[in-house]
């Protein structure tokens, strides 16, 4: 450890920020059945909490359990475990999972929820690693991991692991989940799905702008799951709206905080929704101060 090392300390209340797909191409198809994409991150200031706890006895203990998700399995326990293995760190954690994000909802909970455990731990634990040896933990345990280590907005090429930081535009947005949950697996497998968009370059894509991004996925979760259609197609009529990841969440850009609160409330409990702003700078890099 080096002088500059902040002290470790024992306990760190955090942010695991949702993101937002503000467009996706799908380019290709890798050997391994892996899809190559094209696309832009952006964070939300919206998403889960976690409450970590040094452990002396080195155990990684979960609270409360992810319905769906055994304990040994959840993204959080294996990036813990994977930080402890990587730095032969001793010390363990009691973690404690606020969720609020959707699973399955396109908004990267699970990944967003291990980069903010490698990135807390690794404070909590005073190990000091770079953010680029955590990116790379990071996308052992999932494509959409990294971003959220490196806490930048970013055009994002390869699975989703080649990243430049940009700065995108930051409107509110109204997040829409329609009430079912999308396999990403089943998308991807999908015949029909668009699998050959022409590459293009980072700088035509931020030229265009929002009003020329599209999600290559979204005919084919139409088609699969016709209540994320038919919330498109609702919300499409009252804001600019798109999927984000494979689904099963929609988004509407409007014009500030306001139009939020009003389309919110024209939703009325129709489905589940929220209002958030886009960052471009996440706010656990915030609350870290990295
Ligand atoms: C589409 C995105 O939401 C864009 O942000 C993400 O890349 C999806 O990431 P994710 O939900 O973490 O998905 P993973 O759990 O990594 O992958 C689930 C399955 O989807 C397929 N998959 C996923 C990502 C990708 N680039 N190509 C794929 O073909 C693979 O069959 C994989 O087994
Ligand atoms: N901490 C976690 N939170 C949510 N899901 C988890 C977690 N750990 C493992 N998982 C598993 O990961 C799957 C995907 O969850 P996640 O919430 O990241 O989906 P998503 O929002 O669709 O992500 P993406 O945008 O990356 O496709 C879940 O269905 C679940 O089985």
């Amino acid at each position: 450890m080096s002088d500059a090392q902040p002290a470790p300390c024992r306990r760190l209340t955090l942010p695991a920020p949702a993101k937002l797909n503000r467009m996706l191409h799908i380019t290709g198809r890798r050997a391994d059945g892996y899809h190559e994409l094209q696309t832009l991150f952006q964070f939300l200031d919206h998403g889960d909490t976690l409450h970590l706890t040094r452990r002396e006895d080195g155990e990684i203990r979960l609270t409360p359990e992810v319905p769906g998700v055994p304990h040994d399995q959840n993204l959080i326990v294996r990036a813990a475990r994977r930080l402890q293995a990587e730095s032969g760190c001793r010390v363990g954690a009691d973690i404690r999972l606020e969720k609020r994000l959707p699973m399955g909802g396109g908004l990267g909970g699970g990944s967003s929820d291990a980069a903010t455990v490698l990135l807390g731990l690794d404070a909590l634990w005073g190990l000091g690693l770079s953010l680029d040896r955590l990116a790379e933990l990071g996308l052992a345990l999932g494509a959409d991991v990294p971003v959220f280590v490196r806490g930048h907005a970013a055009w994002a090429e390869g699975i989703g692991e080649r990243l430049t930081p940009v700065d995108l535009d930051t409107p509110w947005f109204v997040v829409v989940h329609p009430g079912i949950e999308v396999a990403t697996p089943a998308v991807f497998r999908a015949p029909e799905l668009t699998r050959h968009t022409p590459p293009i370059t980072m700088a035509r894509a931020l030229q265009g702008g929002a009003s020329s991004w599209r999600n290559d996925c979204e005919a084919t979760v139409r088609s699969l799951y016709p209540p994320v259609a038919a919330a498109l197609d609702w919300l499409a009529r009252r804001a600019p709206t798109m999927l984000t990841g494979t689904g099963a969440c929609i988004f509407a850009s409007v014009a500030d905080e306001k139009q939020a609160d009003r389309l919110l409330a024209e939703i009325d409990g129709r489905w589940q929704a929220f209002k958030a702003h886009g960052l471009n700078r996440s706010p656990l890099h915030d609350a870290l101060d990295r």
